[in-house]
């Protein structure tokens, strides 16, 4: 039988992987009191007490902007740490599901982007954790890596949450309207990797390593997505500081930010829903959800 080790417990998509992976039995679910991924022998000494059979790793510096002045701490978690578990998954015969992001590319395509394109991170974020992917596919290990854009959930710190508590606050918001792409949940993504793990656990089917885009369906803006949270919250009960109309559409150079992020974030998913046999919902679907799971209670 197979035992599943995953990283980043805390985070929002290592918290939905313990609900979505709890039923194939035997996961381990470690955070970085117990595995700091910036420190290798931390990573060993933990990978050879569980010994893994299957490692999912959705730990990762994820703090876009501050990762411009934090390079070393962005590397050693996005870059090289992903490269130590899949050193040791090639040497065990393990496997590894690492996950990363729609910031590796530049978002100049006007369509789009398929796995195959060309990527040209503009930020340091987007950067680690291309250097994460390339140590993932050199170390020989089978693996999938799930590249998946504006990722939100019930727990941790995301766009939505944000938006839900400064609407509670402020009368007007300023929202960029010209990067678009798919806000997904992280309960979406937790979904679709039992899918990949039990499709690579049953040994007689074919090798799938490789890189898939994965992402809700439909795309937006961060100004639309702000809209569908307002929209949502006003009719589930939330006390809201604004109406729909003082949320305003800005360009991204009114919003001067210290990472660069892509206008184009669209990740064409063809290739997942057709090797993994997977439906993919709308984006709006799992918004509408997570603000019902956030609401105040109805009286
Ligand atoms: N969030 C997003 O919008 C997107 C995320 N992704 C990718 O998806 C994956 C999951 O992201 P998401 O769940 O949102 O990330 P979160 O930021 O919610 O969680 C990341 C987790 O990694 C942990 N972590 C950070 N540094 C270390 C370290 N040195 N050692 C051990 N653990 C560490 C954090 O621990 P702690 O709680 O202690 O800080 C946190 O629990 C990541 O690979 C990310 O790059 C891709 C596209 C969009
Ligand atoms: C809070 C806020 C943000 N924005 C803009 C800034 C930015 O262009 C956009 C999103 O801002 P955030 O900082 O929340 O999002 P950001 O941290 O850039 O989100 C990214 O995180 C990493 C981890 C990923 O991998 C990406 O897929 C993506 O989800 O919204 C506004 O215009 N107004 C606002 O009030
Ligand atoms: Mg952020």
């Amino acid at each position: 039988m197979s035992s599943v080790l995953v990283t980043g417990a805390n985070g929002q998509v290592g918290f939905e992987l313990q609900r979505s992976l709890a039923p194939l039995g035997n996961v381990v679910a470690v955070t970085r009191a117990e595995m700091d991924l910036a420190n290798e022998a931390s990573i060993l000494s933990v990978l050879e007490e569980h010994k893994p059979s299957i490692i999912v790793n959705p730990a990762a510096y994820t703090a876009v902007d501050r990762a411009e002045s934090e390079r070393e701490q962005a590397m050693a978690v996005n870059a090289a740490a992903p490269g130590v578990l899949a050193r040791w998954a090639a040497d065990r015969g393990a496997y590894l599901v690492h996950y990363s992001t729609d910031y590796v590319f530049d978002g100049t395509k006007a369509d789009a982007y398929v796995e195959t394109d060309p990527v040209n991170p503009q930020s340091v974020y987007g950067e680690s954790k291309w250097l994460g992917e390339k140590a993932v596919r050199s170390s020989g290990a089978g693996h999938v890596i799930l590249r998946t854009s504006w990722v939100y959930g019930h727990h941790g710190n995301n766009f939505l949450k944000t938006i839900l508590r400064l609407a509670q606050e402020r009368n007007s918001l300023n929202i960029v309207a010209d990067q678009i792409g798919a806000p997904t949940s992280a309960a979406l993504i937790a979904d679709v990797t039992r899918g990949v793990v039990e499709f690579v656990s049953r040994s007689e089917g074919p090798d799938v390593s490789g890189t898939y885009h994965l992402s809700a369906q439909g795309n937006t803006s961060w100004y639309g997505y702000a809209e569908q949270i307002v929209r949502e919250a006003l009719t589930k009960n939330f006390t809201l500081a604004l109406q729909l109309d003082a949320l305003k559409p800005i360009t991204t150079a009114d919003y001067p930010t210290p990472a660069k992020r892509p206008q184009n974030s669209r990740l064409n998913c063809a290739k997942l829903m057709d090797c993994f046999d997977l439906p993919l919902p709308a984006w709006q679907e799992g918004v509408n959800d997570v603000i019902g799971r956030l609401a105040p209670a109805a009286h």
